[in-house]
């Protein structure tokens, strides 16, 4: 039967089974518009994919794609988009919220972003709102001059040659009484490493930052608060990228969901900062009442208590406060979490770890007659010689960067190299996960674990830093990465002379979304003790042959 629309938009048609045709008709003329309009919409939010990557879909724009990547590997859809849109591409959120960001993994953009017009593109209010109430106005989440104070200080002390001193010593004592003993401990018993090297590098930078050994890292592995309630407080606040500012700020006032347990376990990580603080001010007191004045200790923490702000008071205890949390999440969560994904890709790539452990007892057989030392201690010279194990550590950053985004906010309007115009207050986020999986960078054996593409003629050669973003780059280059390789080189040779490290088989591997990246199951492993008596038999060079 043939229908036909009348002028007041109801369906009349010819046959006596439309008895109900007036209030019948309507409700099926106004269905008919809804599915044009489904339609309509549908063909132009999937234009809209081609052209930008996803649909965009009236008032929601882009929101049901990156809920559906935020259920899978959110770091991987990510990477698929941004390849999918040459480097970069523009998310459009729901209307009415401040969703709206520019995404990119375009080299040229980062030396933009990072270096040329560095001034141009601080963190920016909305980045620094929402990590406020953990990071406070710590060095991560600064800008303008309460950065540059924080980084000429911290820079001076990182610099000196005392805190290379101090931490080569923290060093030898964390890895040779604690690490080795308490890996001893567990022989062939299923543990989780990341959790066991999360201990390590929290201890490590409680000592040469603050000049306290929390102790975390010892046999039976003792319950900590303080880290359950940190890594739990940076995934949290991480979440507050994902939804919009207006409803993180309604949970926040309630208290509920993500923002209840935020400020639940902001507290945990407050009363850690501030016994340290406390106990430091006691101590500085009874040091100057000695008559000590201060000079004693010289650690950052120390350093920032005898500064003076520009108004020529101290620095209260809620900026110190600050300075410690920053500076625990700089020096734990980054090369911890970097030596788990490592001993994770060795353990898939053994050629890899052949090499490594042939370096390294080539130069334990270097040594001279009377420099032989049982068990062996790596001295800071054979470490800098470690050049395939520094190659094998970067490309395990290039592929799981410890900080695997980052974040920008445009001051005034400017145009990306690759031509994507910036409105001023324009978001920016810079993906360094995706970054390392660019075949655009990297070639087509991007996701590909080869050391080897590291090194030229047996010796380590860094890349640009706008094309390797692990460590960030232009003025605000990782502080810490010097030692971080240190740290990270001391502790791998330390264990892989001594240990295979086998990930126990299916245990599940993924990251975790947060602020750094966690495996979110951790690392489960079991170890396996090597022949010691190789140790020294290598002979000079033959290890190079392989790489
Ligand atoms: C594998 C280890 C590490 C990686 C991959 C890494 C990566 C990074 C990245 C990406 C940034 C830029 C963050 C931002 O601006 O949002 C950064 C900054 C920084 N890192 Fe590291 N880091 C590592 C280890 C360390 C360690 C061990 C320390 C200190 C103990 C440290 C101290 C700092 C500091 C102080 C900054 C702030 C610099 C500034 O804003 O001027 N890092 N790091």
């Amino acid at each position: 039967m043939k229908t036909v629309e009348s002028s007041n938009g109801t369906y009349v048609g010819g046959g006596s089974s439309w008895g109900v045709v007036e209030g019948g008709g309507s409700v099926l003329g106004a269905v008919e518009v809804l599915v044009a309009v489904v339609i309509f919409v549908t063909i132009r939010a999937m234009r809209e994919k081609k052209r930008q990557g996803m649909p965009v879909w009236p008032v929601i724009g882009m929101l049901p794609s990156m809920v559906a990547g935020l259920r899978g590997n959110a770091y991987e859809w990510v990477t698929r988009t941004l390849v999918r849109q040459g480097g970069t591409f523009v998310f459009k959120g729901p209307t009415f919220t401040n969703l709206n960001c520019v995404v990119t993994a375009d080299p040229r953009n980062l030396e933009h972003l990072l270096k040329t017009r560095f001034g141009n593109f601080p963190k920016g209010p909305y980045f620094r709102s929402a990590l406020r109430d953990l990071l406070g106005d710590g060095i991560f989440n600064a800008d303008d001059d309460a950065w540059r104070r924080q980084r000429k200080t911290a820079s001076i002390e990182f610099h000196s040659a005392r805190f290379r001193d101090l931490t080569a010593r923290s060093l030898v004592e964390l890895v040779h009484a604690r690490l080795l003993p308490v890996l001893d401990q567990t022989a062939s018993t299923p543990f989780d490493l990341q959790n066991v090297l999360l201990r390590l590098t929290f201890d490590n930078v409680c000592m040469i930052a603050f000049g306290v050994d929390p102790g975390c890292l010892r046999p039976g592995l003792p319950a900590v608060p303080f880290a359950r309630a940190f890594e739990d407080a940076t995934e949290a606040a991480a979440l507050r990228f994902v939804m919009p500012t207006a409803v993180w700020k309604a949970m926040r006032l309630l208290g509920v969901g993500t923002e209840g347990k935020l400020r639940r376990s902001i507290k945990g990580v407050d009363e850690f900062a501030d016994e340290v603080i406390r106990t430091r001010k006691k101590e500085l007191a009874i040091e100057s009442s000695d008559g000590d004045a201060m000079n004693i200790r010289s650690d950052l923490l120390t350093i920032f208590m005898r500064l003076r702000d520009e108004e020529g008071k101290p620095y209260s205890d809620k900026f110190l406060r600050d300075i410690c949390v920053n500076f625990i999440l700089a020096g734990r969560d980054t090369s911890s979490v970097a030596l788990a994904w490592f001993f994770w890709l060795l353990n898939q790539n053994p050629e890899a770890e052949r090499n490594i452990l042939s370096e390294i007892r080539r130069i334990v057989s270097e040594r001279g007659e009377g420099d032989s030392d049982n068990p062996v201690v790596f001295k800071p010279e054979e470490v800098k010689k470690m050049e395939y194990l520094q190659a094998a550590l970067t490309e395990a950053l290039r592929l799981y960067p410890s900080v695997p985004v980052d974040h920008k906010e445009v001051t005034e309007e400017d145009v990306f190299p690759d031509g994507t115009v910036l409105k001023r207050g324009t978001k920016i986020i810079y993906a360094m996960y995706s970054m390392g999986r660019m075949e655009s960078i990297w070639g087509k054996d991007c996701r590909e674990f080869k050391p080897e593409r590291w090194l030229r003629e047996g010796r380590f050669v860094s890349e640009s830093a706008y094309k390797f973003t692990a460590f960030n780059g232009g003025p605000r280059l990782c502080l810490g990465k010097d030692f971080a390789y240190y740290q990270m080189k001391f502790v791998a040779a330390a264990v892989i002379l001594r240990y295979r490290v086998a990930v126990v088989p299916d245990h599940p591997v993924v990251p975790k979304l947060a602020l750094t990246m966690y495996m979110k199951y951790g690392l489960k492993v079991t170890l396996c003790k090597r022949d010691q008596s190789e140790v020294g038999s290598e002979r000079q060079g033959s290890g190079s042959e392989s790489y």
